[in-house]
Formats: structure tokens, sequence, C-alpha cells
């Protein structure tokens, strides 16, 4: 039985005061249950964030990641380091560092070996863009981007992978996949996953959905049953919030 993971996404927001509120007041909102929940700060916060959740079932995740071991990568932070803190997922690929950090299928393929051999638990994103939608190409993109982000990843790993499906069309935008379109694009990716390995891969992996996930829509999209939790963004930042769709 998979477990559902609703992990919220922080991108550049909040300082180290900040993320100890956040921290402070989330754990007095939360309840531990059959939902795994995770927080994707900044890096600067990651630290922060393990130490307010001692004690808790509350991951950390970072939202990036080298594929090196070291060297000279003036800026960057490796696996090691991450894992040296306890951080326990990482998110690669999501279209953001796509757009604007020159993310490629080939570096998200070299991030989640990375991230696999190292013992942190990849979130890969995957999704299409509005002119691939309405181009009738959203089907074609998800699969080659899950073709080439896995290649070379075995059964064994992939079993433990999380994938992220969020169309960039409804990140930030307010605009949601309808749940319908969102559990018909997460079924197809698990598809892509029993034809790329097996059933039973296709069973045990975690699909989520991410784009203007809010504690209005949680439940429509986490009861679809192809979904298994979401990745939060602007709705991740706020802990009277967040509680709410965790809680969905
Ligand atoms: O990783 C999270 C997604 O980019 C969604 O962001 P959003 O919930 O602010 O639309």
């Amino acid at each position: 039985m998979r477990k559902p993971l609703i992990a919220g996404n922080w991108k550049m927001f909040k300082t180290t005061a900040e993320a100890k509120d956040f921290a402070e007041s989330f754990k007095k909102l939360y309840v531990s249950s059959d939902i795994q929940v995770a927080v994707c700060a900044p890096f600067t916060q990651l630290k922060t964030l393990k130490e307010a959740f001692q004690g808790t079932d509350i991951k950390v995740g970072a939202q990036n990641m080298h594929f090196a071991e070291e060297g000279a990568y003036t800026g960057e932070i490796s696996a090691a380091m991450l894992k040296e803190i306890g951080v326990d997922y990482c998110i690669i690929g999501h279209s953001e560092r796509r757009q604007f950090f020159a993310e490629t299928n080939d570096t998200v393929n070299k991030k989640l070996h990375k991230a696999f051999s190292t013992g942190i638990v990849p979130i890969m994103c995957v999704g299409e863009s509005l002119e691939e939608r309405d181009a009738e190409a959203a089907f074609e993109v998800v699969k080659s981007q899950m073709a080439a982000g896995l290649k070379d990843i075995t059964a064994e790993q992939a079993q433990s992978l999380v994938i992220a499906y969020e169309p960039v069309w409804a990140i930030g935008t307010g605009r949601t996949a309808s749940p319908e379109q969102a559990n018909e694009m997460c079924g197809f990716i698990r598809d892509i996953i029993e034809e790329l390995y097996d059933d039973d891969v296709a069973d045990k992996i975690v699909i989520q959905y991410g784009g203007s996930v809010k504690s209005s829509n949680a439940a429509d999209i986490m009861n679809m049953e192809e979904i298994d939790g979401a990745l939060v963004g602007g709705a991740s930042l706020v802990p009277e919030e967040f509680i709410q769709i965790v809680n969905f």
C-alpha cells in the first residue's frame, strides 16, 4: 500500500527566523497520520527544520542538488552535504529549475542517480507547458521526460522514487488542473512506470500532483485514485493553510 506524500515547496521564501516560527506553529497543529508530510526548504533552512521537527515524523527536503560527488562547482550543494544534515528528500527537475537554471532531462537523470546512491529520496518533477498542452503534446512530453530522467535507474531504486506531475501552466497561476486532468496524467505516468519496469514498481511508486493546490481544492485532488499526494508551493508557506491541506 502506497503512503501518500504531501510536501511543501517553499521555493525562495523564508529566513531562518521565519522557518523557526513556521515549524513551531505547524508542530502545534500537526497530528501524525498515514499521510507522510515533508517540507522542502531553501538550503539555509534545512538544518533548522531538521532540528525543529526532531521527535516528529515530519520530513525535510531540499529543492535541488548537484550530481557530482564534489568539485569546483561554485555555488552548488552536493547530495553528501544534504545527507550529512539528515535531509530526507530532494526535489529534482522542478519546472522553475528547467526554465531558469538550464536543468535538462540529462541533468535530472544524473541527479537521480546521485540521490539514490546517497540515500536521498528524489521527488522528480515532470509536466508540460501550456503550449504543449494546447498542441495536444502533453502526454508525449511527460513520457519523454520520464524515459530520459529514469535512464538506467533500476527497478529497486524506482520503487522508492516520488514523481510530481506539475503542469507548468498550473504553477503559481491559481489555475489548477481539474482533478480529472491530474488523475489522467498521474495514471498515464503509472502506466509508463509499468512499461519501463513492471506492475510491482508501478504499484509502489508515489505520484503527486502539484500546481495551485490549496485547502479549498486539496480533497478533490487527493481523493482521485491515481494521485498519491501533492507538491504544494504558495499554500505551504502558512502553517494554518498547509495543515488544512495535510488534513484534507
Ligand atoms: O512545487 C510546487 C509547485 O511549483 C506548485 O506551486 P504552487 O502551489 O504555488 O502553484
